[in-house]
């Protein structure tokens, strides 16, 4: 299998039940939810996408034919000399490409490996921590993980169904949109009607962080 990667590079993962933590992320080209170009965005299944993960050309993104030499590159992006690996797998959607053998191959690196997908694909086995995050009127298979992280407000939603899902954490993720005041506003007030949920901030942006 030939990995398509878009952009691989060493940050603070910025959101979920995770954030502040050092980690590589490795960011898959493309999408089962939107093309990813602009001109389809409205007809889209998932309209409100804040990442470009269309082709190969990002900082530290590229080609890889074997696991190995993609666990290899994500060693290098992550350093010598530092323990309590973290590689979060991101996209695009990753469950596009994400399969055993980079899974063995990057936790032979001593890695733990997070992922962030859209839940529409079932998850690889041997996930250390999978974070979902449903879009409206799309089919999520995948109902069980570690954080479920909802981006708020999406019409068409059904809160009650989702807080029947099997999930450790329940997060609450602003739209970082044009009327984000209002996003942020929203998701504190689901947060105080329902307390089982917590407050989900995109805290590299607000550091200017990648
Ligand atoms: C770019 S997606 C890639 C992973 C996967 N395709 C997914 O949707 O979960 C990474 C995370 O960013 C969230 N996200 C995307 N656009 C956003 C936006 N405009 N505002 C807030 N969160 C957003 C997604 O819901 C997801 O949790
Ligand atoms: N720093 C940082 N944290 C993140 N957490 C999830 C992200 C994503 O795009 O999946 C993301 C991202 O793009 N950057
Ligand atoms: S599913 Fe994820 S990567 Fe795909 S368009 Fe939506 S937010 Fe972006
Ligand atoms: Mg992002």
């Amino acid at each position: 299998m030939t990995y398509a990667v878009k952009e691989c590079f060493l940050t603070l993962q910025g959101e979920g039940v995770q954030s502040g933590r050092r980690a590589v992320f490795l960011r898959f080209a493309g999408c089962n939810l939107w093309s990813g170009r602009e001109q389809d965005r409205e007809s889209a299944q998932c309209t409100f996408c804040d990442t470009d993960f269309v082709g190969t050309d990002g900082e530290g993104g590229g080609k890889f034919a074997r696991a190995e030499a993609l666990a290899d590159h994500v060693r290098d992006v992550w350093g010598r000399g530092c323990d309590d690996r973290l590689v979060v797998i991101t996209g695009g959607e990753p469950m596009l490409q994400l399969d055993r053998p980079l899974l063995d191959a990057l936790h032979e690196q001593g890695f733990r490996v997070a992922v962030e997908s859209n839940g529409t694909l079932p998850a690889t086995e041997g996930i250390d921590w999978l974070c979902i995050s449903p879009k409206a009127g799309t089919d999520v298979v995948q109902r069980s993980g570690d954080e479920l992280k909802l981006v708020w407000p999406q019409p068409g939603v059904d809160l009650d169904a989702l807080e029947g899902w099997d999930f450790r954490n329940f997060l609450i993720q602003p739209l970082d949109c044009e009327a984000r005041e209002e996003a942020l506003d929203a998701a504190i007030r689901l947060v105080m009607e329902r307390p089982q949920w917590r407050l989900s901030l995109q805290t590299h942006k607000l550091l200017g962080l990648p």
